[in-house]
């Protein structure tokens, strides 16, 4: 198992399991090193979003890597002031433009704007059925959004990114888009670095012989959850795709799963100020 290693979505399509994030990474230079050593360490999925305002230098990194497209899983998203039928088909023309590619592997809904999302779905089905993109999906949608979205939809979503990790284990939502066959993908698993100080994880960092980080994105990936973890700095991405020489006993996984609090970092789905 690496970083080359994939989940297959439900419409046959590989996504790696671990990915980059690039959220706050600064368009310019960081973006490009940061997008450049994460390629250099061998990953092969990158998390960008036109919200990011980084996927010109996330373009520009991957065609100087000398990899070939097809070896590289791009993800983008539609922005909330970019939903609705037509705008969503321009944002994506956008997105393609700025990046510099001629295809995207995964295009999100990167939230469920009310009354709007169900436009914007039918736009990602026009540009996966033109052939633009390999996969679509969705973004912070919660079960009753799935079902509302799925009430009407020709396609299936293939993936849904959602905020996630131990002290947000979002267990029936899991259970629900597995039983759906969507992927989940978890943004945020490292708790954006705010709960690596638990007792829990670091017992088990130390059991384990790895870092509280590792043992959160393990847990992750023991769940079947692809992860994009972002770092800017080269050592943290390579100890973040370092998950895969591990396994955590099925009671340290309830251990884990039993920090749950339902705390977010981000805003609730159903709150966000659309
Ligand atoms: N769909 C959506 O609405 C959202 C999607 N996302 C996506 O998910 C990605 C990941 O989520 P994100 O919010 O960035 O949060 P993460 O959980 O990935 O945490 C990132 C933070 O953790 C630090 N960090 C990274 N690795 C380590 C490590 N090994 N040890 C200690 N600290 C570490 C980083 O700092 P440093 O860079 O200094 O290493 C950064 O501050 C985003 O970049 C974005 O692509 C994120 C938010 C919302
Ligand atoms: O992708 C994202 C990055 O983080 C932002 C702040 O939490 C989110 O709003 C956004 O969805």
């Amino acid at each position: 198992m690496s970083l080359t290693s994939t989940s297959t979505l439900n419409n046959g399509v590989k996504i790696p399991w671990v990915g980059l994030g690039v959220y706050k990474v600064d368009k310019g230079e960081v973006a490009l090193d940061t997008v450049k050593s994460a390629l250099d360490l061998g990953y092969r999925s990158i998390d960008t979003a036109s919200f990011y305002e980084n996927e010109k230098e996330v373009g520009q990194a991957i065609r100087n890597s000398g990899l070939s497209r097809e070896d590289i899983f791009v993800t983008s998203k539609v922005w909330n002031t970019e939903q609705g039928y037509e705008e969503t088909l321009k944002a994506f023309d956008d997105s393609l433009n700025k990046l510099g590619l001629d295809y995207l592997d995964l295009y999100l809904i990167h939230w469920p704007v009310p009354g709007k999302f169900k436009d914007t779905w039918r736009a990602l089905e026009e540009v996966y059925e033109q052939g633009k993109v390999r996969a679509i999906g969705v973004s912070n949608f919660q079960i009753h959004h799935l079902e509302d979205l799925m009430k009407d939809a020709k396609i299936k979503p293939m993936v849904d990114q959602v905020e996630f990790h131990p002290q947000l284990y979002q267990k029936d939502l899991l259970d629900f888009c597995k039983e759906n066959e969507i992927q989940l993908e978890a943004w945020g698993p490292l708790g954006r670095s705010r709960y690596l100080d638990d007792p829990v994880l670091n017992e088990l960092a130390d059991k384990y012989g790895k870092s509280p980080a590792q043992v959160m994105l393990r847990w992750h990936h023991q769940h079947e959850i692809v992860i994009i973890p972002k770092s800017t700095k080269p050592h943290r991405q390579k100890e973040n795709a370092d998950i895969f020489e591990f396994e955590l006993s099925e009671e340290d996984m309830r251990k884990i799963d039993e920090l749950n609090q339902d705390k977010r970092t981000g805003k609730h789905p159903d709150e966000f100020p659309y």
